[in-house]
């Protein structure tokens, strides 16, 4: 297992946001977590990356390999963040700077975390452009976000997050911001990079038909706690919460 979430527990402003979380995420396996609007998805991957709201109380485990996160000092966990543990936003934007080139975010960070000098670092830049199907990488790295559509945004912030060869990605809502049409393309990337980078990805959503794409574990969560968890074709199928079952229910279509 690569990144264990045990009895994680979240309190804000006074309230339990979170109340006693447990989540496994395994390299090579893409782990969704599905569940309405404020269920608590967005916590759970923000708690696993150090970034909770300001004034946030904290208590429970999540450890990767041997090393407890919540343990660590805001200075090792900085190192572990966009190191061993990278995160994709919904909109491109929130990872993206407008006003750099795609080639300065993606070598900044990787000068910063794996020491390269600026020929290894272009020179691996390129590469995961091509690694995320940019088309025409070496002129792509001279260019701005502006200058690409909203789905090709999308690939290049997966490039900027896989920058620093992370063991744990962290997606919340990858597609949900993007045009149907180019959802799919995204999705597949996903699950290439997952498989050939053996990336223990968590893929939050609270898409059904997302997560019957490409998950492997499906967890459900509903007001701060996974009521099921379980392979995708069980949990989709042949759920055993009435929660998930409820959720099943109000989709229009076919989801497994
Ligand atoms: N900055 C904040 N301060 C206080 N409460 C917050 C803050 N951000 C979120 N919350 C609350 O935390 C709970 C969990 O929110 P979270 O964003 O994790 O849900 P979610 O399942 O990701 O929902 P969505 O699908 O809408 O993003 C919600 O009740 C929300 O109102």
């Amino acid at each position: 297992m690569t990144l264990a979430i045990s009895d994680l527990k979240v309190t804000l402003g006074g309230r339990e946001i979170l109340r006693g979380v447990d989540l496994e995420l395994r390299a090579g396996q893409v782990h969704g977590l599905a569940g309405e609007s404020g269920s608590g998805k967005t916590m759970t991957g923000l708690a696993v990356l150090g970034l909770l709201p300001h004034g946030a109380r904290v208590s429970g485990r999540i450890t990767l390999g041997e090393r407890d996160l919540l343990a660590m000092t805001p200075r090792q966990l900085n190192a572990v963040r966009g190191g061993e543990v990278a995160m994709v936003f919904q909109d491109p934007a929130t990872s993206l700077h407008p006003m750099l080139t795609i080639g300065r975010q993606l070598t900044e960070h990787m000068r910063h975390h794996m020491r390269l000098d600026r020929r290894q670092a272009r020179a691996r830049a390129a590469d995961l452009l091509r690694q995320v199907r940019i088309p025409g990488a070496e002129e792509a790295l001279g260019r701005y976000p502006h200058q690409f559509s909203g789905g090709m945004r999308q690939r290049i912030a997966i490039a900027v997050a896989l920058a620093c060869s992370p063991k744990v990605l962290i997606a919340d809502e990858p597609t949900t911001a993007l045009d149907v049409t180019v959802q799919a393309g995204i999705l597949r990337l996903l699950r290439g990079l997952c498989d050939d980078l053996d990336l223990a990805v968590l893929l939050v959503t609270h898409d059904l038909g997302v997560m019957s794409a490409v998950a492997d574990e499906v967890s459900v969560m509903r007001d701060g706690v996974v009521v099921e968890t379980g392979p995708r074709a069980q949990v989709l199928r042949d759920p055993a919460h009435p929660y998930t079952r409820a959720l099943l229910d109000s989709l229009p279509g076919e989801t497994s």
